[in-house]
């Protein structure tokens, strides 16, 4: 009997320990997004360059890093009007919509998704 209880109170303490060693893999996305912020997800400008292509669309908007790839298609104007911004610093362009015209809310919210690292300066 006691040699039982030995045996399940030594089992639940590995278990519980593992748990918690292992337990950010479980947590939601909205959890895991400051934590890779803390753990310093930076990318550089020379890094967002290499992914100019509709394919592969990074850009960089107000001190953040954005994987547009997927997006593009989404967006509602000709291709061209976003694509020539993929691998470059594009805050104005974003915030102008290049006819001085703001994009709205839904779009802040939108872009916000494809968020995946902190622009590094140098
Ligand atoms: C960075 C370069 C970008 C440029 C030059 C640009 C330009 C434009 C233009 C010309 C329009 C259509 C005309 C208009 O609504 O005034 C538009 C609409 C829109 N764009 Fe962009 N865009 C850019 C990036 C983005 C990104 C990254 C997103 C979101 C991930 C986005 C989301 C939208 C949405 C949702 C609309 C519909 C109108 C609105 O909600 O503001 N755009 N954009």
């Amino acid at each position: 009997m006691m040699r039982q209880l030995f045996i399940i109170a030594t089992a639940s303490f590995w278990l519980l320990l593992l748990g918690f060693a292992s337990s950010d893999r479980w947590l939601p996305n909205q959890v895991q997004a400051p934590l890779l912020i803390a753990r310093g997800n930076f990318r550089t400008l020379g890094e967002v360059a290499r992914h100019k292509t509709a394919d592969d669309c990074w850009m960089a908007i107000n001190g953040e890093v954005y994987d547009l790839s997927s997006y593009l298609p989404e967006h509602p104007s000709e291709p061209e009007v976003i694509k020539v911004w993929c691998g470059r610093e594009a805050s104005e362009a974003y915030r102008t919509k290049m006819k001085n015209r703001a994009h709205s809310a839904r779009a802040d919210r939108q872009l916000a998704e494809y968020r995946i690292a902190t622009l590094q300066d140098r």
